[in-house]
């Protein structure tokens, strides 16, 4: 199998090491290309064993996949490396958010078969979630569900449901960040050193998340279970749900939601 990374940032490295580190693919099958980051390149070859090519005849050679991974910005510029050698054969996938399938068929000129899929950085310990969308002529899709698999499970969608799909778990890992970011500022603020703070979050979110693995319940059964009739759980909620804090995370996955779709106004 030969696949071929267009980009080698974030959130391709995030791809191709979940898939090397859990032995769905040989280091060798992998060849990465970029633009701006072409020492990072190097590193992956080192570390990984990956192949690395700027040579775009050579890239599109009997690829089974092209992965499109670089910002939807640059997606004009990658579409011109791969025109002139693309394959019928070649199947591409596209991790770029708010790109249509139509878009992707139109500028790389050969209508190939294309899916989206929406992984997020947690690929990188196999623990993202993945929202696929198939073009309908895409055979085998099996096949790539499967390697997809290597990194995190799978919701297939329709294309009608990739903006949602970018808000609630391409980008969520940065909301939640945010948010753990302000608990740690808030126990800076009631008193602990920022070392403290860093890892008292830290842990309590590693532990939490652990839980969320290993026990089936409810979130809000795990939640009932730490809160005493008048003990200090119950004031915090109380406060916590006092405030606007729903309104606001909607508020937030509808911004995401909708830079997605002007993504796709092109
Ligand atoms: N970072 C994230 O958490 C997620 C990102 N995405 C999508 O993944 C895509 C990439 O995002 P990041 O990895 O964060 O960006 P990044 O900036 O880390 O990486 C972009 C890569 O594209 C390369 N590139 C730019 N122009 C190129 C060209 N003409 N030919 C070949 N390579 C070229 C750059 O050299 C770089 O390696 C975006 O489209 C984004 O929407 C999707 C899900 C999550
Ligand atoms: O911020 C972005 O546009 C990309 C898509 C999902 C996560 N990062």
């Amino acid at each position: 199998m030969k696949i071929v990374f267009f980009g080698a940032g974030n959130m391709a490295s995030a791809i191709f090491t979940g898939m090397i580190e859990k032995g769905v693919v040989k280091p060798d099958d992998i060849y990465i290309t970029s633009k701006s980051n072409r020492v990072a390149a190097m590193e992956f070859k080192e570390e990984l064993g990956v192949k690395v090519s700027y040579d775009d005849a050579e890239l599109c050679r009997d690829a089974d996949y092209i992965i499109l991974a670089s910002k939807p910005q640059n997606f004009s510029d990658v579409a011109k490396r791969l025109r002139p050698y693309l394959e019928k054969k070649t199947k591409l996938v596209s991790v770029m958010a708010g790109i249509h399938i139509a878009a992707i068929q139109e500028e790389t000129g050969m209508e190939n078969p294309v899916a989206r899929i929406m992984p997020n950085t947690n690929a990188m310990v196999q623990y993202s979630v993945n929202g696929i969308a198939f073009s309908d002529d895409f055979s085998d899709r099996d096949e790539l569900i499967e390697l997809m698999a290597s990194f995190g499970k799978n919701v297939v969608v329709g294309e009608e449901g990739m903006d949602n799909i970018t808000a609630a778990t391409g980008s969520g890992p940065a909301f939640l960040y945010y948010i753990y970011e302000m608990y740690a500022k808030s126990l800076e603020e009631l008193g602990f050193s920022k070392e403290d703070a860093d890892k008292l979050t830290r842990n309590l979110v590693i532990g939490t998340g652990k839980t969320l693995a290993e026990r089936p319940e409810s979130f809000e059964k795990l939640r009932t279970d730490i809160t005493s009739k008048a003990g200090t759980t119950e004031a915090g909620l109380n406060t916590l749900s006092d405030s606007t804090i729903q309104e606001i995370i909607f508020a937030t996955l509808g911004s995401a939601r909708d830079r997605s779709k002007k993504l796709s106004e092109r």
